[in-house]
């Protein structure tokens, strides 16, 4: 098949090269020449993926006319909050062949509140039927060094998402298929938020008691929000609930937990944003996630106290006291 990428950081390149493994012509398009030089130069996406060989089978251009030639997929691999510009310049030059479209980001884009897949929709106007979104603990550079890793493909369609599947699954990338996109998507945005926090708690020198709290708690905010979206429940258990959270709180690779770990060991966000190369998507998510809850009345807590550390300078040290001393409650799921 032949399937074209928008964005070539290090998760559209990491994908890449699985395509490639499984017998897709690959082209993936990006906006960073420096990036596109380092790939034809040295084979290697030093910025977003080091250390990684990539075939020149792959083409990476900045021409976006040779992503749209004729894919029969297409994939969606820049972050959430520029999505819509990318897609807006994909829109000018593309003609709807009945080409499915593949969302990895991982995000809720602000101000619409649109999940990704969402957005996809609206702006190439395909229906939902021909979208999936791929999700779950997956991080690039594992990935990319074929360590063994499984995720999700979901769609309204489940035909779609069981396409899907069979384009992206290999030895050592194996995926299951779902029709829970809200849950999936859902799953896969909120828990950058939680990952945060587990990064504040890291950082400030909370303990690991602290951390498992933060991502049981975080999975019954995540999970009561999606469930207020339309999510069915299970979901969250699963690869993109909990198994990327599990992820996203515990690996040295994770942006999001580096972020936080940053935060929590005194230094502001703009300074930490400043130095990043690559996309911490839950900042962004938090600024949603934090309106929606307060626009459908679901109780989030630790996501409301992640947004006034990042946004309204509150301590974290402060943040943690707030959420042990809240009222106290029964344990259950809505708790
Ligand atoms: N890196 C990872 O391990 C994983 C990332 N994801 C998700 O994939 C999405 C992309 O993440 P990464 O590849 O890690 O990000 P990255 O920061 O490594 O790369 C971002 C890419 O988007 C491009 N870009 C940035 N602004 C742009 C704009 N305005 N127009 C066009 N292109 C633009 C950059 O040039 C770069 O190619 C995110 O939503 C992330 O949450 C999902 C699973 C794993
Ligand atoms: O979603 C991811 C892994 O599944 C990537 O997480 P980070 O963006 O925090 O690195």
């Amino acid at each position: 098949m032949r399937i074209g990428m928008i964005g070539a950081g290090s998760w559209g390149t990491a994908l890449a090269l699985v395509l490639h493994e499984n017998g897709h012509e690959v082209r993936c398009w990006t906006i960073d020449e420096e990036s596109l030089n380092d790939i034809r130069l040295k084979q290697e996406n030093s910025r977003y993926l080091p250390g990684i060989k990539i075939p020149s089978e792959i083409v990476f251009t900045s021409d976006l006319r040779l992503i749209v030639e004729d894919p029969e997929i297409i994939v969606n691999a820049v972050p959430s909050q520029v999505t819509r510009s990318a897609l807006s310049l994909v829109k000018e030059i593309f003609s709807d062949q009945g080409q499915i479209w593949v969302s990895v980001s991982k995000g809720i884009e602000n101000k619409t509140y649109k999940r990704i897949t969402q957005v996809i929709e609206e702006v190439m106007e395909v229906p939902a039927e021909r979208i999936a979104a791929l999700s779950g603990p997956s991080h690039a550079e594992e990935v990319a060094r074929k360590i063994p890793t499984a995720i999700v493909s979901s769609s309204a369609s489940i035909e779609t998402a069981r396409k899907i599947q069979q384009v992206f699954m290999n030895q050592y990338l194996r995926i299951y298929a779902n029709d829970d996109v809200t849950g999936v998507e859902l799953g896969g945005a909120l828990k950058n938020i939680i990952a945060l926090a587990a990064g504040i708690c890291d950082g400030a020198g909370y303990g690991d008691n602290t951390k498992a709290a933060l991502m049981t708690r975080g999975l019954v905010e995540i999970s009561r929000l999606g469930v207020e979206m339309g999510a069915r429940p299970s979901t969250f258990a699963g690869l993109s609930g909990m198994g990327d959270l599990i992820v996203t709180c515990m690996s040295r690779h994770s942006r999001n937990r580096y972020v936080g770990e940053q935060i929590g060991k005194g230094r502001t966000l703009k300074e930490v944003l400043d130095e990043m190369v690559m996309v911490a998507e839950g900042v962004r998510t938090a600024e949603s996630a934090y309106e929606l809850a307060k626009m459908k009345k679901v109780e989030m807590p630790i996501t409301e106290q992640i947004y006034k550390v990042l946004f309204e300078n509150k301590s974290p040290g402060q943040a943690m006291l707030d959420l042990m001393t809240r009222a106290s409650k029964i344990e259950d799921w809505g708790a």
